[in-house]
């Protein structure tokens, strides 16, 4: 994970500033990045509930230094407070770049007239951005998601979802019985749908083709499980953080008979993994 160097960056050289919510720092957020200069800054207001990259991992995209404020603590501010605020702790403040409905300080009573009233600099709004004519927001990709659409996800995030988890132990059945898995705890990060996903997973800075398992054990011990299995590597894994990044779903979550049939659909859906990346060369 890349450290958050905005500590480093000292706010008195910042030109522009950038604000919003910015969970998943996805491509229509990158459209904004793309306005701010060199001593440009993210200025990401937390609610709280940010799930697709929380504020511990978003650094890691995008260059540009990023600052947090707390909602709870500034959604009081009437307009004019919110802007004297960010003169006083950005003094060099030239630039504010926003989306289309960015709205800010009580009631979000403010939104892009009164910002170019209020800020005597350059205001840029960007119009909604949309792929495919699907408007990218972070609400709509949580959406996708959840539903295990991570092909469409991954287009708005204009990257693979990614989520970072740590080793815990599982039943000690994998390895004996189907295939060898990396079992995970994930917290803050949002989960996708259950069922079987092409993946990578990076281990130690060293990213490898895999298949992620998401969803209850139905045919096992029925308890929820996130799991990865490396193709044709031996793991011997003692790294503390796991990164897993979806691709596509492969499969719904399924109760087989007995532990051979899964086993069979578990070399079946590698098979199909693996023909996956070898097309996607
Ligand atoms: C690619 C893959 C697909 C899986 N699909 C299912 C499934 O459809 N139903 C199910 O009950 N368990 C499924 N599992 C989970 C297995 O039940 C699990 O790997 C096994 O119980 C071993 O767990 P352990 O690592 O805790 O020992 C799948 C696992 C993998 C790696
Ligand atoms: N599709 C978009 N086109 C242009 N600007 C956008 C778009 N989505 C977000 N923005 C802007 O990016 C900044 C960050 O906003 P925010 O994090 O609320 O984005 P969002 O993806 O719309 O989130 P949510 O879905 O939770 O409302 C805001 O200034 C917002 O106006």
């Amino acid at each position: 994970m890349k450290k958050n160097f905005s500590t480093l960056v000292n706010k008195n050289t910042i030109t522009s500033l950038a604000i919003g919510g910015f969970d998943g720092m996805h491509a229509a957020h990158q459209e904004l990045f793309k306005q701010l200069d060199s001593n440009g800054a993210i200025l990401s207001i937390e609610s709280g509930y940010a799930t697709l990259t929380p504020k511990k991992y978003r650094q890691e995209y995008s260059k540009h230094p990023i600052y947090y404020y707390v909602l709870d603590e500034i959604k009081h501010l009437a307009g004019n407070k919110f802007i004297e605020l960010l003169k006083k702790e950005y003094p060099k403040l030239k630039k504010i770049v926003v989306g289309f409905d960015f709205c800010f300080g009580k009631n979000r009573g403010y939104c892009i007239q009164e910002l170019k009233d209020i800020f005597e600099g350059n205001v840029i709004v960007i119009e909604e951005y949309k792929i495919d004519n699907i408007p990218v927001h972070s609400r709509t990709i949580r959406e996708y998601i959840s539903n295990g659409d991570l092909k469409t996800a991954n287009k708005l995030l204009n990257k693979e979802y990614k989520i970072y988890g740590t080793q815990i132990k599982g039943q000690g059945l994998g390895a004996k019985n189907f295939v060898p898995t990396i079992n995970l705890n994930v917290e803050d990060f949002l989960l996708p749908q259950a069922g079987v996903y092409i993946s990578k997973t990076i281990l130690n800075d060293i990213e490898y083709n895999s298949i992620t398992f998401l969803g209850h054990r139905v045919t096992t011990d029925g308890s929820y499980a996130i799991e990865t299995h490396i193709f044709d590597e031996n793991i011997i894994n003692d790294d503390y953080e796991i990164q897993i990044k979806f691709y596509e779903k492969l499969r719904d979550n399924k109760k087989f008979d007995s532990f051979e049939e899964l086993k069979e659909q578990i070399l079946f859906d590698i098979k199909e993994a693996k023909e996956y990346f070898i097309n996607k060369k």
